[in-house]
């Protein structure tokens, strides 16, 4: 750990599609520490930038100008065999859409992260049935993606985020396609995880259900963060953290600067 103990440093990124006429300036400067064990929600409007965000950390995408630093390390000067280690060991991602493989069953999906990186599948059977037995998903194991509802397919995606125990999670949308019930199983067993073994997650979400699980939200709008909310813990109840979630959403909705 370096000695700031930030996990994660955005500093001034800024991210520019297009040139001339064509220019999107999707990121304006965002600056902001992510901790180790933190459960950090972005929110945002459509179009606001959080997608771009999560890819720029994620290394999916250059930033224009700016820094992002893993550890104290640089990843944006990450290239060859430091990206795909960077990519491989320091980043879980999690999708909207799942993302499994359709001819893997769902122990091989969870598992390909580590049979990429050649790590020995044996020995790591432990950290599976853990993560299968937190995901509710060890009678699935041997089933194939078709033969899975939504939200199982999610929670196996989710147990594949995390089999490599990466630095952090990144996970864009991860309710977008799942049901009021499912959505909150997901959201209550990524925040299970995050409480029990530390793990850092940061989750991209239009949702105030799913963002009331994290302990600290960033609003972004137009390519700035313009807001923070904090969960008071210990203290706040979820419900009140939702309540104040979805008043900042209202205000943002109407135009009010009162939260800034
Ligand atoms: N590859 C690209 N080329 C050009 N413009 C892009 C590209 N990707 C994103 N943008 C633009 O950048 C801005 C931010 O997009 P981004 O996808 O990050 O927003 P978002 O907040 O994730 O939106 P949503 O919630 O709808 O997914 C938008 O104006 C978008 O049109």
């Amino acid at each position: 750990m370096n000695a700031s103990n930030k996990l994660l440093e955005v500093k001034e990124v800024r991210k520019v599609f297009g040139e001339g006429q064509n220019e999107t300036m999707a990121l304006k400067g965002v600056t902001f520490d992510v901790l180790p064990g933190e459960f950090l929600g972005i929110m945002g409007a459509s179009g606001s930038g959080k997608t771009t965000l999560l890819n720029v950390i994620a290394t999916m995408l250059k930033p224009t100008s700016g820094q992002i630093l893993l550890d104290g390390q640089n990843i944006s000067s990450f290239k060859g065999s430091q990206l795909a280690a960077y990519r491989g060991d320091q980043i879980g991602y999690l999708f909207q859409q799942f993302e499994l493989i359709d001819n893997l069953t769902a122990k091989e999906n969870i598992m390909l992260p580590l049979a990429i990186h050649g790590i020995n599948l044996k020995e790591q059977e432990q950290a599976l049935l853990q993560l299968a037995k937190l995901f509710d998903i060890e009678e699935l194991l041997n089933k194939f993606p078709s033969q899975l509802s939504g939200g199982q397919k999610q929670r196996v995606a989710a147990a594949r985020a995390l089999i490599s125990n990466p630095s952090i999670v990144l996970a864009d949308e991860p309710t977008g396609a799942l049901d009021t019930k499912n959505a909150k199983i997901l959201m209550e067993k990524l925040s299970e995880h995050n409480q029990q073994q530390e793990s850092t997650i940061l989750v991209v979400t239009h949702d105030a259900n799913a963002a009331s699980y994290c302990s600290r939200i960033l609003f972004i709008q137009d390519g700035v963060i313009f807001h923070e909310l904090r969960r008071n813990v210990p203290g706040e109840s979820q419900e009140a953290f939702y309540e104040r979630i979805v008043m900042v959403m209202a205000q943002l909705a109407g135009g009010s600067s009162n939260v800034l």
